[in-house]
C-alpha cells in the first residue's frame, strides 16, 4: 500500500496473510479474505505456482508473533478455470483456498461480508485497500498491516483511453488513481467498501501499472467479487 496509514491492529479481521514455505521459513506473498471458517478468497495470480502455503489469520505485524495469530494450512487451491496467467487483463484473477481446519472466530478473526451478485457501487464510493504490500514502487513490504482510502472509480472513467482503456473489463473494479495505491504484495487482498455503514469486500487486489504502483490515472484494479458470486458459492458450498 502506497500512502495511507498503518491500520489499527485487527481492525480488518477478515484480512489474511498468504505465505509460502522456502528454506524452512514462511514468507508473505499475498493478501486474502476469510469468507467462511475454512475458506479464503485470494487472487489466482498469487497461487498459480505450486508451493506449500499457509494462511495467517489475526495478523498485524507479519514479522512478529503477537499472540492473536492463527496459522492455518491449506488443503486445496481452486483457481478460476478461465484464469490465464499470461493475461491478467482477461480477468478471472480469483481463487479459493480451502483450509485444513476451521478458523476460530473472535474479535481478531471474523468473516467478511461479500456483496450481492452483480452489485456495482457508484463512482467515489468510500473504499479502503488493506495489505502488507510494498509501501513504495520498488520498496519493501510493510511489517504492519496498512490501509489507504481509495475512492471507487466507475468503469466509464477507468476504461478511458488515458486511464486503463480496454485493459480493464466489467468484471473488474478500479479504485484510487492518484498518489495512493496498492502495490506488489497487496495482491489477493480485499477492497473494503462502505455500504450502508458496513464494510463489504467488493474487490480482490489484482494489478497496478508496471510503470509504478501509484501511477496517475492508473487506479489499482481489483477483481469484482460480485461478478463471481456463483463461482464462489458453488465452489465454497456457500448457498
Ligand atoms: C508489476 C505489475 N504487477 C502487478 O500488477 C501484480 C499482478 C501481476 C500479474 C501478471 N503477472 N499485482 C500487484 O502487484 C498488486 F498488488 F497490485 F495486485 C504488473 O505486471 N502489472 C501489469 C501487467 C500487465 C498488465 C496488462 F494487463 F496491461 F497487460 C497490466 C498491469
Amino acid at each position: 500500500v502506497v500512502g495511507g496509514e498503518v491500520a489499527s491492529p485487527n481492525s480488518w479481521p477478515w484480512q489474511i496473510s498468504l505465505q509460502y514455505l522456502s528454506g524452512g521459513s514462511y514468507y508473505h506473498t499475498c493478501g486474502g479474505t476469510l469468507i467462511r471458517r475454512n475458506w479464503v478468497l485470494t487472487a489466482a495470480h498469487c497461487v498459480d505456482t505450486s508451493r506449500t502455503w499457509r494462511v495467517v489469520l489475526g495478523d498485524h505485524d507479519i514479522y512478529n508473533h503477537e499472540g492473536r495469530e492463527q496459522y492455518m494450512s491449506v488443503s486445496q487451491v481452486y483457481i478460476h478455470p478461465n484464469w490465464n496467467s499470461n493475461s491478467v487483463a482477461a480477468g478471472y484473477d480469483i481463487a479459493l483456498l480451502r483450509l485444513s481446519s476451521d478458523a476460530t472466530l473472535n474479535s481478531y478473526v471474523k468473516l467478511a461480508t461479500l456483496p450481492p451478485s452483480g452489485q456495482v457501487l457508484p463512482h467515489n464510493n468510500v473504499c479502503y485497500i488493506t495489505g502488507w504490500g510494498r509501501t513504495q514502487t520498488g520498496g519493501s513490504l510493510s511489517a504492519q498491516l496498512k490501509q489507504a482510502y481509495l475512492p471507487l472509480v466507475d468503469h466509464s472513467t477507468c476504461s478511458r483511453s488515458d486511464w486503463w482503456g480496454s485493459t480493464v473489463k466489467n468484471t473488474m473494479v478500479c479504485a484510487g488513481g492518484g498518489s495512493l495505491s496498492g502495490c506488489n504484495g497487496d495482491s489477493g487482498g480485499p477492497l473494503n467498501c462502505q455500504v450502508s455503514g458496513q464494510y463489504v469486500v467488493h474487490g480482490v487486489t489484482s494489478f497496478v501499472s508496471s510503470l509504478g504502483c501509484n501511477t496517475n490515472q492508473k487506479p489499482t484494479v481489483f477483481t469484482r467479487v460480485s461478478a463471481y458470486s456463483s463461482w464462489i458459492s458453488g465452489r465454497s458450498s456457500l448457498m
